[in-house]
């Protein structure tokens, strides 16, 4: 334990989620939200029943975050009510939504790494002591685990859970933090099937039990359709559905998310792979941030018109892998080469052999969050002409008009090529970058988890551009921690555990076992 654990008796308060009164229902009315002149929501309801779990859908710059920001205070609504129980509340910042009862779940964890499960805890609290008493804090939470369908190590530190506990973690902080209505924002998007499932049924089963009600943004049907009760679709901004799941299939979810508008008809891979090598990787070796070795000798090759598929457990030295091939980390031992020339990654061998990059969390690894839309988009092609103007200018109207047209062909839903790519949801930032980088000719192309939080449409759209490029030619090394992505768009397939590939195979000889276990590590 830490320099904190000094230790001094204090009385154990008890707590809210087990005391037996049944959770409350939540309901936001008639809810207008706008960022100047744009409107985000117009008058958007929305009712979750108590004891029931309701999924909140849209596509990617719907509203959904924004809807929910506002029911938690990060945003003041313009109009509009927040309804908790059968009092009016109004919740100015994300403290008070705790007072009543509110709380939410990232996709992403929020948990400190470094401190264990109980320090979190702990230190989460609204008030936390001068002087803590870990033992009662310990008992505490011991008695409250006891009244929870699942178990967390509470002493282990939180960097050293599998991805599906720390979302346990996640789950059980907002509940020890007494909060009866949870609001998960995609919280499976960085869990296997399995362990989604898991955490779907327990949550749902507390739902059931009258312990919590549930709002959950997803973009995956089949979760809806297997463990919510009611639907909210949003579409635009506006509402465009809601009622019982029961009475709803996949198909009228899809048609209520997007009107009449199409989606990408899918793209089948057209010949085999080419013979020459693009793309070759040799005995690779990397640290991670800490300093301690992530890559192990990956021996890896992609050839020309193949994707190649990466499957593998997230913090199995993927994202190393990918940041070495993107120039923003240094190998320690090993080579790259394109073609029979060796790689560094520098801008110059980027642009020289084509390689392009869509990484993970594009905000924070492709992007200048606080730089415009058109600013984003040019970080390829400011350089050059026609928006380099001479070896010293920009031309900020030759920019503005790529941007437009990229924006246009890719539909990326913003105010406009002036605003800040912070202010665009999360899957348009995605489409933005994916804008950047697929537009341009490329030869060799590195992208990891490229329809993260991408709705459905833009997943088809996505996933038939990598085809496209693939079947012109173009090296594909595709990292994804979801496996049916994989089988669907792989020539060959690898598995990536602790730092080296450990089994490779074709989708059509695959073995789900096989992989599943050399995912695990065995
Ligand atoms: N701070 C802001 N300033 C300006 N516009 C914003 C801001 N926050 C959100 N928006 C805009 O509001 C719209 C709704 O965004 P929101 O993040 O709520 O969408 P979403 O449905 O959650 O999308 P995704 O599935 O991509 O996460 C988007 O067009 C976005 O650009």
């Amino acid at each position: 334990m830490n320099v904190m654990s000094r230790i001094v008796p204090q009385p154990i308060i008890p707590l809210g989620p087990a005391d037996g009164a049944p959770a409350p229902g939540l309901e936001a009315v008639a809810i207008t939200k706008r960022f100047g002149a744009f409107t985000a929501l117009d008058a958007v309801s929305l009712k979750l029943r108590p004891g029931t779990v309701h999924a909140l859908l849209g596509e990617n710059g719907a509203g959904k975050s924004t809807l929910v920001k506002c029911i938690m205070g990060f945003y003041r609504p313009d109009e509009g009510a927040v309804v908790v129980g059968d009092r009016e509340v109004v919740i100015g910042d994300p403290r008070a939504a705790q007072t009543h009862g509110l709380g939410m779940v990232y996709q992403h964890f929020t948990l400190v790494p470094r401190m264990t499960v109980l320090e979190n805890l702990v230190m989460a609290r609204a008030s936390v002591p001068a002087v803590i008493d870990w033992r009662a804090e310990r008992r505490r939470l011991a008695a409250f685990l006891d009244t929870m369908p699942f178990t967390v190590d509470v002493d282990a530190p939180v960097a050293t859970l599998a991805a599906g506990d720390k979302q346990k973690a996640e789950i059980v902080k907002q509940l020890y933090l007494d909060a009866r209505v949870l609001i998960l924002d995609e919280p499976t998007s960085v869990l296997t099937p399995d362990e989604a499932d898991e955490m779907l049924g327990l949550i749902r089963g507390m739902a059931l039990a009258g312990r919590l009600s549930v709002l959950i943004i997803t973009h995956k049907f089949r979760e809806v359709m297997a463990f919510a009760d009611d639907v909210t679709v949003l579409r635009r901004g506006r509402l465009a559905g809601s009622g019982a799941v029961a009475d709803h299939t996949p198909d009228s979810l899809a048609r209520l998310m997007i009107g009449d508008s199409s989606t990408a008809v899918p793209v089948e891979r057209r010949g085999p792979p080419g013979t020459a090598a693009r793309l070759r990787i040799a005995g690779l070796r990397a640290d991670d941030d800490g300093g301690l070795p992530a890559l192990h000798g990956v021996d890896l090759t992609v050839r020309m018109g193949e994707i190649v598929g990466v499957a593998g457990v997230s913090g199995n030295g993927q994202v190393e892998l990918v940041q070495v091939l993107a120039g923003q980390r240094a190998a320690t031992a090993g080579s790259v080469s394109i073609g029979d020339e060796p790689y560094r990654a520098t801008r110059e061998e980027m642009r020289r052999h084509k390689v392009h990059c869509l990484p993970e969390e594009p905000l924070r690894n492709a992007c200048v969050p606080g730089m415009s839309v058109a600013e984003n988009m040019a970080f390829r092609s400011f350089d050059e002409p026609p928006i380099a103007r001479g070896r010293w200018w920009l031309d900020p109207a030759a920019m503005r008009r790529a941007a437009l047209d990229l924006i246009a062909r890719y539909r990326v839903k913003t105010t406009g090529p002036d605003a800040p790519i912070a202010t665009l949801s999360g899957g348009n930032v995605q489409r933005a970058v994916l804008a950047r980088e697929l537009s341009r000719e490329v030869d060799v192309l590195i992208a990891a988890n490229p329809v993260f939080g991408l709705d459905f449409a833009a997943v088809a759209d996505i996933h038939a551009q990598i085809v496209e490029a693939r079947n012109r030619g173009t090296a594909v090394l595709l990292v994804s921690e979801d496996l049916d992505e994989l089988l669907e768009l792989s020539d060959r397939l690898v598995v990536m555990s602790h730092g080296a590939i450990v089994h490779e195979t074709t989708p059509a000889a695959a073995d789900l076992t096989v992989i599943g276990r050399c995912m695990a590590g065995h």
